[in-house]
């Protein structure tokens, strides 16, 4: 862990702002004890200008801080120069990311993952430091350098050989006849608050699914969900499979963002995904961060339904003038407060709006004992089932998924007449 903390960031044109790096170091388990910040372009053997540096090197001595977070991508190079300078250890944004996501792994795959991730982090680092001569030398194994690259390749091998037991569960239950929606957005904005307003009760022995979550974790701090989570939920009749995912952050590494390929699985294989945002931020950054989610999207991504959560923190007018300012990026957005369960109904419908949709069916059955067990198996699986008896024969009227009724149509072929 960080333990005290410095924090320093640079920028260019805007003012500083360190709300967010404040944030991630803390959830970082660092404790801040100071911070600096400075308006100038980037010096390049040090990021910070030097003046800058000499300021934290007092601050150090001062504070007796352990670390110092700088609120950039370092080179290898610069991190080095800059430990000598100001006499602490000295971490960059992706560092502090990866301890947070260290901390926060729990299952196997996501140690996995993070450990991948660090060991990539490294890679540059470590290469910085070798001797050329030795790496021309030594292309087999023997140095740090070499080790390291065996140990990711290693590394990746486990990882695509550990099934995906989330990955399997979904396919299993689509079949099953549930609809898939993925909640997605920047880390903060609600996606955990939300999964648990939507989510049914958990029923007894559910848990013992190891991908349905019963508790979604929800925490006022940073990554605080690192593993996709899943729950029941019943959206306007329809049974459903509702996916909790890894938030986003900007500049967050790509290699890092690829580790979690379960989260970009569960967005892929959705019918809908809800596309969750921070009503409360400035318009400008609303914007950015619904504009950055789409890209994440990529072109064939499943239906659109954008929540901008939080609305108990603003006006009525404030909601109507940023829903107005985000609608072309997201039309008929949702404005609703999952922490107070605000507008979830309005929610739910245009969720449902964008799952496949339903197909009618009108189907005639036998009075038999296996024709009346494919009755109860419908009013499971059906959305919406009607059924009228007259004397030798049962007419059901049915709504339901595609694959639902073709499921139903075999059964009945299979009924002896
Ligand atoms: N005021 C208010 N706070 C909310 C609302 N919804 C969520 N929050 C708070 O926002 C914080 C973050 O909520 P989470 O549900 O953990 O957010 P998340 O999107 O799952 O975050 P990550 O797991 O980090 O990606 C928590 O402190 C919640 O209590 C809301 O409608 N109104
Ligand atoms: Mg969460």
């Amino acid at each position: 862990m960080l333990q005290t903390a410095i924090i320093a960031q640079r920028t260019t044109d805007e003012t500083p702002d360190t709300d967010e790096i404040r944030g991630l170091t803390e959830a970082a388990g660092a404790r801040v004890v100071a911070e600096v910040t400075q308006q100038r372009p980037p010096d390049p053997g040090t990021e910070l200008g030097p003046g800058k540096v000499t300021e934290i090197a007092e601050l150090v001595e001062e504070t007796g801080a352990e670390t110092v977070v700088v609120d950039a991508e370092l080179t290898p190079q610069q991190t080095v120069t800059l430990e000598d300078t100001v006499g602490a250890h000295v971490v960059d944004r992706h560092r502090v990311v990866l301890e947070i996501f260290a901390d926060q792994a729990r299952s196997r795959r996501a140690q996995l993952q993070v450990e991948l991730a660090r060991l990539q982090y490294r890679l540059p680092r470590v290469r910085e430091r070798s001797d050329e001569g030795a790496l021309n030398r030594f292309t087999e194994s023997g140095t740090r350098y070499y080790d390291l690259l065996d140990r990711i390749d290693e590394l990746e091998n486990k990882l695509d050989d550990l099934p995906s037991v989330a990955e399997q569960h979904r396919a299993q239950r689509r079949e099953e006849g549930f609809d898939l929606v993925a909640l997605a957005g920047y880390t903060n904005a609600g996606k955990s608050t939300l999964l648990r307003r939507l989510a049914d009760e958990m029923e007894l022995g559910e848990t013992a699914h190891d991908d349905l979550d019963e508790t979604a974790a929800v925490e006022d701090r940073l990554f605080k969900t690192l593993e996709t989570a899943t729950r029941r939920a019943t959206l306007s009749g329809r049974s459903t499979l509702v996916t909790d995912t890894v938030g986003f952050l900007d500049d967050l590494p790509h290699w890092l963002v690829e580790s979690f390929r379960n989260t970009l699985s569960a967005v892929e294989d959705a019918d809908a995904v809800v596309v969750v945002a921070d009503l409360a931020q400035p318009v400008e950054e609303l914007r950015r961060k619904l504009e950055t989610v789409h890209d994440a999207l990529g072109e064939a991504h499943p239906p659109v339904v954008t929540a901008l959560n939080k609305a108990d923190l603003v006006s009525e007018q404030v909601r109507r003038e940023k829903r107005d300012a985000v609608d072309e990026l997201a039309p008929n957005a949702v404005v609703v407060s999952a922490g107070r369960g605000d507008n979830l109904d309005a929610l739910t419908s245009a969720i449902c709006e964008k799952l496949p949709s339903l197909e009618h069916e009108a189907l005639t059955l036998p009075l038999s004992e296996d024709a009346m067990s494919l009755l109860s198996w419908l009013h499971d699986e059906a959305v919406d089932v009607e059924a009228t008896y007259d004397s030798d024969s049962v007419h059901v009227d049915v709504a339901a998924r595609p694959a639902t009724l073709e499921q139903a149509r075999t059964r009945l072929e299979g009924l002896a007449p």
